[in-house]
């Protein structure tokens, strides 16, 4: 098919103030601009691109929040002659890619935008007669095999078969910066992938707590923020990595070994918190699902949060495993997630998992965590 543009529609977006949509508008252009070679033109609520390669801009528009649809499409002058000899090429190309026989049940729908001296059940039933005509195919308005659309626009008319669903959503950037604690596991990603599609700018902290966890666990979430990073046209994610090791070794040997993860998240958190605050970043992001494991119940996200003074976000809270993975599945983070890397060595064999949190806030005085949680953070490279 040659196609001469691409058509795209947001959602959300369009339902803000006249300032606000303008706004975020112009922030859905510029992501646009970043990963597509194109020009890039807005009218009324669509965006028209003009890309240099289709394939490409097709394939990365699948990846830009706020875009609810797109349709590539060609586009002519809205005189009847023009339409008609537009519609019968593009009608061809359709038969050469066998998407449309003698016996295609089919339908036009026509939308139309300005004044003009035909309404568009009128321009519909001119464009389904030149259909008609060249193929002989039935006319079906309620149940079709297929669909071709006609967009007039004053005057210029487009016109397409496809509507090629996009991530939906609000534009990258347009909800400010979140610190997501991501490790390599299966849930912290699809929580990252989920605020993105609201909007938020990630910065993404990786608590490496080698020795108890291994070069691969690192490795892991490199790949991880790297597929991530396909979404993130326009904004992309700030990787940062904390070590974390000498932290855990503390816990380990000046707290009950049952208060080890306990701690260990206590300490993310804190760090995520001063992280937020120095990045100017508004929210923590974690991938909890509540009960999914022992340090997810309620009493320990309770005594986990206990003084952390910046919002924590839990996109994933009411999700069960299978939801979450789908989506793993479905963004492509889900096959470098579950590959083995020999989980974390600082686990004890009886984790807590009903925290109670004054016994939790002794041990934090106790182990130090103020200080221990200064020292590792000092080790974050900017
Ligand atoms: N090494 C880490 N670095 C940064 N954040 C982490 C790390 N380990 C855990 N977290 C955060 O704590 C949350 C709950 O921890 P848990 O130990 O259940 O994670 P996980 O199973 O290793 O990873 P995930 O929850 O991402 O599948 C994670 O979703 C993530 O937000």
């Amino acid at each position: 098919m040659n196609y001469d543009l691409i058509i795209a529609r947001y959602g959300e977006v369009g339902l803000k103030s006249h300032k606000v949509r303008s706004r975020f508008e112009k922030r859905l252009i510029r992501n646009m601009e970043s990963s597509i070679e194109a020009e890039i033109d807005i009218d009324q609520a669509r965006i028209f691109i003009f890309p240099q390669n289709f394939d490409d801009a097709i394939n990365k528009l699948s990846k830009i929040f706020g875009v609810v649809s797109y349709s590539p499409a060609v586009a002519t002058h809205t005189t009847f002659d023009e339409v008609e000899d537009t519609l019968l090429k593009y009608v061809d190309e359709l038969e050469k890619n066998n998407l449309i026989n003698p016996n295609t049940k089919f339908a036009i729908r026509c939308r139309r935008v300005g004044t003009h001296d035909f309404t568009s059940q009128e321009f519909a039933a001119f464009a389904g007669s030149v259909v008609v005509k060249k193929l002989g195919c039935p006319v079906d308005l309620s149940n079709p095999d297929l669909e071709i659309f006609i967009e007039v626009r004053d005057n210029d008319t487009y016109i397409y078969h496809e509507k090629i669903p996009g991530p939906g959503g609000l534009p990258l950037g347009t909800q400010g910066k979140v610190v997501v604690l991501l490790s390599s596991g299966i849930d912290s990603p699809v929580a990252a992938y989920l605020m993105m599609k609201r909007g938020c700018q990630v910065i993404a902290l990786y608590c490496d707590n080698a020795p108890y966890t291994s070069s691969k666990a690192l490795k892991k979430n490199e790949d991880i923020i790297n597929q991530l990073q396909t979404y993130a046209s326009g904004a992309p994610i700030k990787r940062r990595i904390v070590k974390y090791g000498d932290y855990l070794s503390k816990c380990q040997n000046d707290a009950p070994s049952r208060m080890t993860c306990i701690l260990c998240k206590s300490g993310m958190y804190q760090l995520a918190a001063m992280l937020a605050k120095d990045m100017h970043a508004l929210a923590i992001v974690d991938g909890n699902s509540l009960g999914q494991v022992a340090s997810q119940t309620l009493p320990n996200i309770l005594a986990t949060r206990e003084d952390v003074d910046v919002p924590i976000f839990s996109p994933l809270i009411g999700m069960d495993k299978v939801e979450i993975s789908r989506i793993a599945e479905k963004i492509g983070t889900f096959d470098i997630s579950k590959l083995d890397d020999g989980g974390c060595k600082a686990v004890p064999r009886y984790p807590e998992t009903n925290a109670n949190i004054n016994q939790v806030h002794e041990a934090r005085e106790n182990m130090g965590q103020k200080t221990e949680i200064l020292n590792a953070f000092k080790t974050i490279k900017f």
